[in-house]
């Protein structure tokens, strides 16, 4: 059987996202190889792995910051480029500096790509009405218009989802939003994400150390860990067996009031993070109880 290309997925759509044999070395260290992934519209895709195991740099090869060092990666039928309009990108929640001179639409606004609605007047009208329906899918219309550093750290990062999403991309690349955001801000940003692939089939990616914000939205993961990867449905990949493989130790997958925690030992528990990680003896605790 031949493998799907861009124009047949299988089911006649173009997909959001191909990789094809992708190696990313940098001098003697690889960071991953032989990575085939084909991400379908509308597709959430999580993506983990312990500190340094390549999940920021693979966001940057599809931002066409960084080249590949062997294979393909097209994004929508076209090969990964800086300044895709195809892509939407959605960094990690950081406060913006108080004495920037900026609103919060203008942040969107840099979102808009300017060749595609025209000139002139109508292009700023088309321009504005784009903006202004980005900011109302956030819920972001009474503060909009304030300077972005007078706003919280959830304001900020609605707005940032308002900015990747004005283009109407279709993949979204997300790089751990939800760090340093509370239950309630998670809850509302994930529900963002989650509510436009599902209405416009835009594709996720999303980097995260913390799988259980949004597991119940995952379709699949992808973990990399130490050049290794596994690419599955969360009750594939997040077992007992597969991580002690990745990790090349014992680890063992609980699930825990709809949660999943992890129990490792040795240096591959601090590998494991906020994804639920814990030492034996250590007892289950929830940093995020209640959270949905
Ligand atoms: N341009 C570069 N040249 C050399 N090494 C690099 C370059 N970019 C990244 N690296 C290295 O590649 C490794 C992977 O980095 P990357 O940021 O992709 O990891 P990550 O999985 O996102 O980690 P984290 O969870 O800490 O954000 C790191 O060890 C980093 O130092």
């Amino acid at each position: 059987m031949t493998e799907p290309t861009s124009k047949n997925a299988g089911n006649g759509r173009v997909p959001a996202l191909e990789l094809t044999g992708a190696r990313l070395s940098f001098g003697e260290r690889t960071l991953w190889q032989g990575l085939d992934l084909t991400v379908e519209p509308g597709e959430f895709v999580a993506v983990l792995g312990p500190n340094g195991s390549g999940k920021t740099s693979l966001l940057k090869v599809l931002l066409g910051q960084l080249a590949l060092s062997s294979g393909t990666a097209r994004i929508a039928g076209t090969p990964a480029r800086k300044g895709n309009s195809h892509v939407g990108y959605i960094p990690q929640q950081k406060s913006l500096d108080d004495g920037l001179p900026l609103r919060g639409r203008d942040l969107v606004g840099l979102g808009v790509d300017g060749h595609q609605w025209g000139t002139g007047l109508l292009r700023r009208g088309r321009r504005r009405a784009i903006v202004d329906a980005a900011i109302a899918e956030v819920g972001a219309q009474h503060y909009a218009d304030a300077p972005i550093g007078s706003m919280s750290g959830g304001e900020q990062q609605r707005l940032r989802i308002a900015q990747a999403l004005v283009g109407n991309p279709q993949m979204l690349l997300c790089d751990e939003p939800l760090l340093s955001l509370d239950l309630a801000n998670q809850n509302l940003v994930s529900g963002l994400i989650d509510r436009r692939r599902r209405t416009h089939d835009t594709a996720v990616l999303f980097v995260t150390h913390e799988i259980n914000p949004i597991l119940p939205l995952v379709d699949r993961v992808l973990y990399l860990v130490d050049g290794q990867f596994r690419i599955g449905k969360p009750e594939e990949v997040m077992t007992s067996e597969v991580l002690s493989e990745l990790y090349r130790t014992d680890v063992e997958v609980l699930h825990v009031r709809g949660r999943l925690v992890v129990i490792g030992t040795g240096d591959a528990i601090d590998a494991l993070g906020s994804a639920g990680g814990l030492r034996p003896g250590e007892g289950v605790h929830h940093t995020d109880e209640g959270h949905a």
